[in-house]
């Protein structure tokens, strides 16, 4: 839990302050983290900019009020976190290269875009450090996959578990897995987030109110991730302990089963994989 930590991290610039920006940005203001230099945050907008200003430690740039937002943010930063959407990527690190400050780690956050599209647009006395964080990160409970670049050290890589941990729980892998990862952990609160609305739906048909609903299905996903994670139990095995034989769970189950969902996730994430690859290769 992000509330739990007690980490310096050194100056940060975040570039891009949308959803995953400013969910990684409320693990870095949470109590016990100290970022010593403070924490740059540009974006496009300067609504938002004056938002984001208002958060103590953090200094606000609009690319819209300032053509030299990014250049200046980034400018002494030691971790400059890249969070715009993929396909402005590769104009962004072109925009930075020169501002960048030697020995600087950059951690990209976009989806498919390879750490040798980085590293081929940054200057070498540069570290590139991917990584595919996820929403829930706004609550300290984030799952991050993060990949060493070809110039990262074990204490760039350390550093950037460090920063990523004042979020949630943090798994290394190879580059390779991290669009495969992506497609699990980084889109999975999705596919949560997608059930939610289907048994909430269900359960208004069913005769209760939106709220009743809401407190049945959100109580319902809140009390079975509890208890899948405090018992440590085989998920298979806590389903059969709700399913009574010959009972009522087991008819819903049995048309549940028609949808075939282990191949239904199957070719998602699989869709989800060729789209990192279309990105990657833009
Ligand atoms: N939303 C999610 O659940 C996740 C997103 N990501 C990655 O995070 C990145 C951002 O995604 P979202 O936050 O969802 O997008 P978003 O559209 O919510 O945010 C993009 C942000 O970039 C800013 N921006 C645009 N051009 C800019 C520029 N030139 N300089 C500075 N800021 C600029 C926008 O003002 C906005 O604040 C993407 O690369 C995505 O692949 C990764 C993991 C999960
Ligand atoms: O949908 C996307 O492209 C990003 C990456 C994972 C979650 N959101």
């Amino acid at each position: 839990m992000s509330d739990t930590k007690n980490v310096t991290l050194p100056t940060i610039a975040m570039l891009g302050a949308g959803s995953m920006g400013r969910a990684i940005l409320s693990g870095l203001t949470a109590p016990g983290v100290t970022v010593s230099g403070g924490i740059r945050v540009t974006n496009r907008s300067k609504a938002r900019a004056a938002e984001l200003a208002g958060i103590p430690g953090v200094t606000a740039y609009a690319t819209e009020h300032d053509g030299d937002a990014n250049r200046l943010a980034v400018d002494g930063a030691e971790l400059v976190i890249v969070a715009v959407k993929p396909g402005m990527v590769p104009d962004l690190l072109r925009e930075i290269a020169d501002s960048l400050t030697p020995g600087a780690i950059v951690v990209s956050v976009a989806a498919g875009v390879t750490i040798t599209t980085f590293e081929s647009l940054l200057p070498p006395s540069v570290v590139v450090v991917r990584s595919m964080p996820n929403t829930p990160a706004v609550v300290g409970k984030a799952v991050t996959g993060i990949s060493p670049g070809n110039r990262s050290e074990p204490d760039d890589l350390a550093l950037v578990r460090a920063l990523f941990e004042t979020v949630g729980e943090v798994v290394e892998v190879p580059e390779s897995q991290l669009d495969a990862l992506s497609t699990i952990s980084g889109s999975g609160p999705a596919y949560v987030f997608l059930l939610v609305e289907a048994l909430t739906a269900a359960a208004i048909e069913k005769g209760f109110t939106p709220e009743q609903a809401r407190t049945l299905v959100n109580g319902t996903f809140l009390g079975a991730s509890e208890l899948l994670v405090a018992s440590g139990e085989d998920p298979a095995e806590l389903r059969r302990r709700v399913t009574s034989p010959n009972g009522t769970t087991e008819r819903a189950i049995a048309v549940l089963s028609e949808a075939d969902l282990p191949s239904l996730f199957t070719r998602a994430t699989t869709a989800a994989l060729t789209r990192a690859q279309e990105l990657a290769a833009q």
